[in-house]
């Protein structure tokens, strides 16, 4: 499970309640528990990739290879349709601003013959998942910088027009996951519209609720994720 910060980390271990060990690793703490474990791999694509290889690589290394990988925390949500406090599970993964920009608009870095600018989570989790919290499905962007315009959130949107959410963190934890072969899906609670910059308007505090009610309802969804799941 990879949040980005530790505040977002602590509210969905109370999914996953019992005793915790912390297990050091090159980039990060890992929070074990009997169920899961639980890192807080930073903020931004580029740390959040590196530490989450960084557990994948310890856990392969052990001979305990995960089998998914779950990118959570708030995130931004395109109004009107991710209102604040909504949850939203991610059938599409995307890296909204990995690319180009040329005189005739944005050219995605498929465009330029390299990588990749999406990772497509199971369909079947995300459909037990959304059934099971009531969450809402589409794409979360990934993006480094924050949008604080109407005029980009409008150009993302044009876009990207199955986007319901952004946030920074979510396709590089996926480029991580799909190194290792490992299924990966992205959780999110919308504490902010995507838009013009209004730090008055955040409800991080209700995103972070949303979050641990959410994981309530996920927990068992994903607890009970198997091999069998995977080719459905
Ligand atoms: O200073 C600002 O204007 C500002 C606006 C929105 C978010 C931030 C952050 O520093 C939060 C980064 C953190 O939270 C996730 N997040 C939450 N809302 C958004 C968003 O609208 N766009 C992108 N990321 C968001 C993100 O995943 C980071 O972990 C600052």
């Amino acid at each position: 499970m990879a949040t980005a910060v530790p505040a977002e980390r602590d509210v969905v271990a109370r999914a996953f309640p019992g005793p915790v060990t912390e297990v050091p690793l090159p980039a990060a703490v890992l929070h074990r528990t009997g169920a899961v474990d639980l890192l807080a791999v930073g903020v931004g694509p580029a740390l959040a990739a590196a530490s989450t290889a960084s557990a994948l690589t310890a856990a392969a290394l052990a001979g305990a290879p995960y089998d998914l990988v779950v990118s959570a925390g708030i995130a931004g949500g395109f109004a009107p349709d991710a209102p604040l406090g909504a949850l939203v599970v991610a059938d599409d993964i995307v890296a909204a601003d990995l690319g180009a920009e040329t005189p005739d608009g944005f050219l995605p870095v498929t465009d330029l013959g390299f990588g990749t600018v999406s990772h497509r989570p199971p369909a079947s989790l995300v459909r037990e998942l959304a059934a099971a919290s009531g969450a809402l499905t589409g794409t979360v962007l990934t993006v480094s910088t924050v949008t604080g315009s109407a005029r980009r959130a409008a150009e993302l949107r044009a876009l990207h027009p199955s986007a319901l959410a952004e946030a920074m963190e979510g396709f590089g934890v996926a480029e991580a996951a799909a190194a290792h072969g490992t299924p990966v899906v992205e959780i999110r609670a919308v504490s902010n519209p995507v838009g013009p910059r209004d730090r008055a308007a955040w409800r991080i505090g209700d995103a972070l609720a949303a979050l641990t009610e959410g994981f309530g309802k996920f927990a068992h969804v994903l607890e009970s994720w198997t091999q069998h799941d995977r080719t459905h």
